[in-house]
């Protein structure tokens, strides 16, 4: 049997598509976690009489960020040694509110689809963003010197809204500084960087994610309250502090984090929920990656591998492979081709076939192991992708996609721009800071640390001579060491 993975998308004509990925794992158990969605036709009644609502307009395509989407992504999230850094990009409207079929309800006769039960969930539809980097460059001048230190030169590639683009790459290829590029938290010194078409403006800042290898989250607060502080700092001052709870509540039941929405968060030292449930995102996700398992790296849609900040790579991650043999780079021996991609870009070709340019550069420039050096291979190999691939890549990134949108982007962020103000953001922020504390401050231990400190100190005093308060500080300690040395011995 088939284990299906549905992504749901909504069309114009207000028809529920079905998009399906098989998988290879098909567990019962896993099946019972994953949401099963059919084709619905939204202006008739489902077979089981439970009523689908339209509750806003349906004509804009939006994807609903349910619980396979979730399962997809936090599956490769979870594997928290691997991620070093996630983006996701999505450009918001308005929440709708749908009825689904119920997860639970399914897991107990997934048999028989017909059988499920329905939830109404309130979602942010998620109008895709198509991100498109071109000759991206950026360099930086050392601060003792006046060289320049060009740390990405000319690197290109796009990604469409539900897609997954992965950085590869050695270390210090410019991974991390071409992700920071791309959310806008630094300028690049060169080419362009759109979202929809269009230059990043601040507004855009709000549908960027940016999880970082190590999360900046609380771990003393709880899911719940990490959720509603955030919903109240900053959602616009036109809902109210119920709507913004309300908000922060949908969230949770979005993301499927009902059951743990009371635990802390967590960290270092302090158990919390699973990484997978701390890490959850959507949408259109850049990440960049180390070592991803062969099972992790075919959950990539595209790929750019990345070394001294070129690109000896970009295009589908499936298709990696097949354009490294092309130009007469394949494995001798069976590898994970994550593997296989990193040492390539290492410039290291052990158990590897190599061209006759780079097998000359073998007899005339040999190395103690016996092979070409890593520069000849990162120069062989960007000279081959710049003139057969990236010709083909810029045409295919400067392809005009169609992206049905049928509201304002610009319009939808001045409605939500202002957040809390000044004064809202200090009181929340108190009241957070007081919550993230509380375990420290309303600790037993502290608590008798404190009182017995009070005590001891209180005692100094105890009977004293309010006039000569010098004085009788020093007869006091005397009196204590007296009493201590006493004790001792
Ligand atoms: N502001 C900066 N000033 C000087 N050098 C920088 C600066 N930012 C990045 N670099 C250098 O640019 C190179 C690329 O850095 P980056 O962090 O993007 O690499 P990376 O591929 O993410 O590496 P890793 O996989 O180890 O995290 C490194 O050599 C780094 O030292």
């Amino acid at each position: 049997m088939e284990q299906k993975v549905d992504i749901l998308d909504l069309s114009e004509a207000g028809l529920f598509q079905k998009a399906s990925k098989d998988s290879e794992n098909n567990t019962k158990s896993t099946r019972k976690t994953i949401l099963k969605m059919r084709s619905f036709d939204l202006n008739k009644e489902p077979r089981n009489e439970q009523p689908i609502r339209k509750t806003k307009s349906l004509s804009s395509q939006f994807l609903v960020n349910i619980d396979e989407l979730i399962n997809e992504t936090g599956s490769f999230l979870n594997n928290s040694d691997d991620e070093m850094g996630l983006l996701s990009i999505y450009e918001s409207s308005s929440l709708h509110s749908i009825n689904i079929p119920d997860p639970s309800a399914a897991a107990t006769d997934d048999e028989d689809p017909d059988s499920c039960s329905w939830r109404k969930i309130q979602i942010e539809p998620a109008f895709g963003i198509y991100l498109k980097f071109e000759d991206v460059n950026y360099k930086v001048n050392s601060k003792n010197s006046n060289v320049e230190k060009r740390i990405l030169q000319g690197v290109s590639g796009s990604v469409y809204p539900g897609e997954v683009l992965a950085f590869m790459g050695p270390s210090g290829g410019g991974k991390t500084t071409l992700l920071n590029l791309l959310s806008g938290r630094v300028k690049n010194n060169g080419g362009t960087i759109t979202y929809n078409d269009r230059l990043y403006t601040k507004s855009l800042k709000r549908r960027i994610g940016f999880v970082l290898q190590d999360d900046i989250v609380f771990p003393h607060l709880t899911v719940k309250e990490t959720l509603t502080y955030s919903a109240l700092l900053r959602l616009p001052n036109a809902l109210s502090r119920e709507q913004k709870e309300e908000r922060a509540m949908n969230v949770i039941s979005e993301l499927g984090l009902e059951s743990c929405q009371n635990t802390m968060i967590g960290g270092t030292f302090v158990r919390g929920v699973s990484g997978g449930e701390r890490k959850r995102a959507g949408k259109t996700v850049v990440t960049t990656i180390h070592q991803p398992s062969s099972r992790l790296f075919r959950k990539f849609d595209k790929l750019i591998l990345l070394s001294k900040g070129c690109s000896l790579y970009f295009g589908k991650a499936s298709e990696a492979m097949l354009y490294f043999s092309s130009i007469g780079c394949s494995p001798l021996i069976a590898m994970n081709p994550a593997e296989f991609l990193i040492d390539l870009a290492n410039g290291n070709v052990k158990d590897k076939s190599i061209p006759s340019q780079l097998e000359d550069k073998f007899i005339h420039f040999e190395t103690k192991d016996g092979g070409p050096s890593p520069g000849d291979v990162h120069e062989y190999l960007l000279g081959a992708y710049e003139s057969r691939a990236s010709k083909l890549e810029k045409l295919q990134i400067n392809t005009r996609i169609l992206l049905n949108r049928t509201f304002d982007m610009q319009n939808t962020h001045n409605s939500e721009e202002c957040g809390a103000n000044w004064h809202s953001q200090f009181s929340i922020l108190f009241k957070r800071g007081l919550k993230e504390r509380r375990h420290e401050y309303l600790s037993s231990l502290r608590i008798i640390q404190v009182t017995a400190t009070s005590i001891i100190v209180g005692l100094l005093w105890w009977h004293s001579d309010a006039s000569s308060t010098k004085s009788h500080v020093q007869d006091q300690a005397s009196e204590i060491s007296r009493n201590t040395l006493k004790t001792l011995y």
